[in-house]
């Protein structure tokens, strides 16, 4: 769970992974060594066995040497045990240090593995230590010990494994060569399937409603093809090379043996020498033929950490921040300026260095038509996106210097997409506050008008919400995120298209809302298309264009967007009631649509 996580704030996470690392490369070092040197119990075994044991046809020697044999192997089967083991604990370790770190991230924006989630890349780097390719790479510093004893036992035997790991190391860097662009390009492709898939399920219904399925299934299968293609051929190519590999050790075991058998001949060397060296010898070789096996392994698990160090090392620094005084909900947004992070050079600000000031208790309408940047100053106002150039100060501080943690919970929002999350309608309202105390949420519920709706579902207030909470309508979802967005008697209100999904009844709440929101001092940011919400409040803000055209007394402004005063000739305005109505998409003038 993620409350078992370390906290964000642990100013001494990274370091603390660091000396995670720094004593699990020690203790595996350690480890690896002293397994590799009881790798050598065999090789010496069978030294004993043709040089000693049956010269002397001594059975005692024999049974002795077999006992030591038996207990070292024994040893290096609960040493072996033990680093698996140890790996593990790392592996869970480096998942509990940056588990948390790590999701937050994931809520980030933008990752430089195009579509891949960091907590993949994180899964993926812990399942590697997890894996044999960790102990391949800790047993890889031993070759070169088991060639300097190959050259003890004769140099001859010592040039012949030298050539052969020379030539395994040559396969490793063509099977790197061969593979490597062809699995970058692979986890490409299934990043862009799996994205698309997640895209296609979340939408399910309308691509069934509107026959879309087998075209969807298209595009997403192509994307799979492309990526089976993909890492089917690197796989042919590593099949290839590893078998290569393979097959080159067993000749080279075999012109070790015949080496050997040639200078026992000479006088050379003795008998056992020969089944030594060529264990030996093998052990010198094997993780170079492992590596090119794990090669994939160890190429993935290096690139998603890269990514992932990335990523964490672009997160601003988390210097604990002071705790301000409860804001008293007084908004100024100062010289503030948006652009799209992604947008290419000469694209249009969406934002243009907006002032204006609100003031706590405050009743603000957000006016305008459709994409002149509402929702984007809604999310910049509770800091659900970071400006540009400029600020936005809460009380007279810059949110960037608010405890992120301390000014949440002052603050409401209601996203124009109310997404509910996985738990109960309660834990939903109460955001999922873990000391959430009942009446809290129900007030916060009654508040939202929301109370009645949610006794009316089967469970009530327990009732699950599932991954898709389809099971709830659109303006029910509305109701609860309003729920959710007063929880905690919030400073200040922001509520992006509220009355979206609501009915006659629900607007004549919701401006009841406001009224009450007022009464009790609260600063309210609405940004509606309703007249009825906006005359409620007691300013409008006329924003068109990402520049703010009108900002004033809400009558002053709605009678001055109706009449189209110092506005733009308007084009394809329906007028309803006493306010013109923008058709989407074709009008540029008037502020009120549907
Ligand atoms: N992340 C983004 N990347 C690129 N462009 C964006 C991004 N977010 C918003 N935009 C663009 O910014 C403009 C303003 O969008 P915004 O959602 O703020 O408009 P809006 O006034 O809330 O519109 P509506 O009334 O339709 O909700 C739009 O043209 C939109 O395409």
């Amino acid at each position: 769970m993620l409350r078992d996580h370390v906290p964000l704030r642990d100013a001494t996470r990274q370091q603390g992974l660091r000396s995670v690392f720094m004593r699990a490369i020690a203790d595996i070092g350690v480890f690896s060594l002293l397994i590799n040197i009881l790798l050598l119990v065999i090789p010496l075994y069978l030294l004993q066995v043709y040089d000693r044991v049956l010269p002397s046809s001594s059975i005692e020697t024999l049974l002795y040497l077999s006992a030591m044999a038996v207990v070292a192997l024994a040893f290096l089967g609960l040493l072996d045990a033990v680093r698996a083991i140890y790996t593990q604990r790392v592996a869970a370790t480096v998942d509990q240090k940056l588990g948390a770190t790590t999701f937050a991230v994931s809520l980030g924006t933008k990752y430089a593995g195009g579509g891949l989630s960091p907590l993949r890349d994180l899964a993926s780097v812990c399942a590697f230590i997890r894996s044999r390719g960790v102990a391949v790479l800790f047993d890889l510093p031993f070759a070169p010990v088991f060639l300097a004893l190959l050259y003890l036992i004769h140099p001859v035997l010592f040039w012949l494994t030298l050539a052969g790991a020379v030539l395994l190391f040559l396969l490793v860097v063509a099977n790197q060569l061969a593979i490597g662009r062809n699995d970058a390009l692979s986890a490409e492709r299934s990043a862009a399937a799996s994205q698309a898939e997640q895209a296609f399920a979340r939408n399910a219904e309308t691509l069934r409603a509107m026959g879309m399925v087998r075209a969807a299934a298209e595009v997403w299968g192509r994307h799979v093809a492309e990526a089976l293609t993909l890492h089917d051929r690197s796989s042919s190519a590593n099949a290839i090379f590893s078998a290569a590999s393979r097959a080159l050790r067993m000749m080279l075991q075999l012109a070790i043996l015949g080496a050997g058998a040639w200078l026992v001949l000479q006088g050379q060397m003795t008998a056992g020498m020969i089944f030594a060296s060529s264990l030996v010898s093998s052990r010198a070789l094997q993780p170079l033929d492992q590596l090119i096996g794990s090669w994939r392994q160890i190429v993935d698990a290096r690139r998603s950490w890269k990514r992932l160090e990335t990523a964490l090392a672009a997160r601003p620094a988390e210097a604990r921040k002071l705790t301000l005084p409860d804001p008293s909900g007084a908004i100024t947004a100062q010289d503030l300026f948006f652009i799209a992070p992604n947008a290419s050079f000469g694209t249009e600000p969406i934002l243009k260095r907006l002032n204006f000031v609100i003031g706590a208790g405050e009743a603000v309408a957000i006016i305008g038509p459709s994409g002149a940047g509402k929702s984007t100053l809604a999310k910049l106002l509770v800091g659900a996106l970071q400006p540009t150039g400029g600020s936005v100060r809460i009380d007279g501080a810059d949110l960037r210097t608010w405890d992120e943690n301390q000014l949440g919970k002052h603050i409401g929002y209601l996203a124009q997409e109310v997404e509910l999350f996985p738990g109960s309608i309660a834990q939903n309202v109460a955001r999922f506050d873990p000391d959430a105390d009942d009446p809290a949420i129900v007030e916060a519920a009654r508040r939202a008008e929301a109370h009645e709706l949610i006794l009316a579902q089967r469970d009530g207030y327990q009732a699950a919400i599932g991954l898709s909470s389809t099971t709830l309508s659109g303006g029910e979802r509305q109701r609860i995120g309003l729920a959710r967005a007063f929880y905690g008697n919030p400073r200040i209100l922001v509520m992006d298209e509220p009355s979206t999904h609501l009915d006659g009844s629900g607007e004549a709440a919701l401006e009841a809302v406001l009224s009450a929101a007022k009464a009790a001092g609260v600063t309210a940011i609405v940004i509606t298309h309703r007249p009825s919400i906006a005359a409620a409040c007691d300013r409008v803000m006329l924003l068109r264009g990402g520049v703010v055209e009108a900002f004033g007394p809400s009558g002053d402004v709605l009678r001055q967007s109706t009449a189209g005063k110092g506005l733009p000739p308007q084009r394809n305005t329906v007028v309803t009631g006493s306010f013109a109505t923008t058709i989407r998409g074709t009008s540029h003038n008037v502020c009120f649509g549907s």
